[in-house]
């Protein structure tokens, strides 16, 4: 049986990938803090809700969603329900897993997962770390988990915060810059339906030859840039205005911040 302990936005992503990729519904537990929200899950999923003491008591996998400033409180409810052994995998930002070992007891394992919301197209990057009393079963558990959903990735639990920054994250810079490019249309005169489609299929396209082949993005970039031409026209501008700067700004902010919440 595994829970999902805070079943938000991440939580029922991950709760759709589950279903998705063949895990039985009775093999599910959800909880919520709003019973219409309960009521929207069993309605679209079959899911069972349940207060967060029986979660605890009755699955075998603990998975925690709720956010980083409502973690302290869901652990006290919990730990003493959770019993030795019991594989807790946190998906909050910046709690670490000696923040959960602290309130639920050190024999119990903790894995930490920075997923992102692709996890909702089987898409998802998700980075994950073990912590003191998780060993190479924990790991591999939580990869069966979080595999048919996307990828994973194990890293240091020291490089957690910045995997958080940077994929956690990640998605959100694409949109905001997908918002930027469609506004650019607009400026140009192009209807606005018409440019997202023109912007959409564009970060479609490259992602996909950045993923597929192999090439570095400097080369892929170089292959569109003609001498003399608009891509370079465009380029200098973009420098002009240090917007490589501002992502290695932005994505220290979000690695800083992310290092913070566990203080609340
Ligand atoms: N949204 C995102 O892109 C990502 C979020 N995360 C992490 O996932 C976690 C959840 O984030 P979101 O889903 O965006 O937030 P959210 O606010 O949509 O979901 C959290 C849910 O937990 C529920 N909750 C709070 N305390 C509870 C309690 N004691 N018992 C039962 N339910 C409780 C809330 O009612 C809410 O529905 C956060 O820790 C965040 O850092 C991680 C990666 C990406
Ligand atoms: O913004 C946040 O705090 C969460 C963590 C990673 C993505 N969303």
């Amino acid at each position: 049986m595994i829970a999902i302990l805070g079943a938000g936005k991440m939580g029922e992503a991950l709760l759709s990938g589950l279903v998705r990729a063949g895990v039985p519904v009775g093999e599910l537990l959800a909880t919520v803090r709003r019973p219409e929200r309960g009521e929207a899950l069993t309605r679209q999923y079959g899911v069972r809700v349940v207060s967060n003491a029986e979660a605890a008591k009755r699955a075998d996998t603990l998975i925690l969603a709720v956010k980083p400033q409502d973690m302290a409180t869901l652990l006290d409810e919990i730990a003493p329900y959770v019993p030795a052994g019991r594989l807790v995998i946190s998906a909050a930002a910046g709690i670490t897993t000696a923040f959960v070992e602290a309130r639920l007891g050190e024999d119990v394992p903790v894995v930490r997962v920075m997923s992102n919301t692709p996890v909702l197209v089987d898409e998802a990057m998700s980075v994950i770390s073990a912590g003191a009393g998780a060993g190479e079963e924990h790991l591999k558990l939580a990869e069966d988990l979080l595999q048919p959903v996307g990828k994973v990735l194990r890293v240091p639990e020291s490089q957690q915060d910045a995997a958080t920054a940077l994929s956690g994250s990640g998605p959100a810079y694409f949109f905001y810059l997908v918002e930027a490019m469609v506004d650019a249309g607009i400026l140009l005169g192009m209807p606005r339906a018409a440019a997202l489609d023109m912007v959409t299929q564009s970060i479609v396209g490259a992602a996909i030859m950045l993923r597929d082949s192999g090439e570095h993005p400097v080369i892929l970039r170089e292959a569109v840039t003609s001498p003399g031409g608009t891509t370079i026209a465009a380029i200098a501008e973009l420098e002009r205005h240090s917007v490589r700067a501002a992502f290695l700004a932005a994505i220290e902010a979000a690695r800083d911040r992310s290092s913070q919440l566990a203080a609340g």
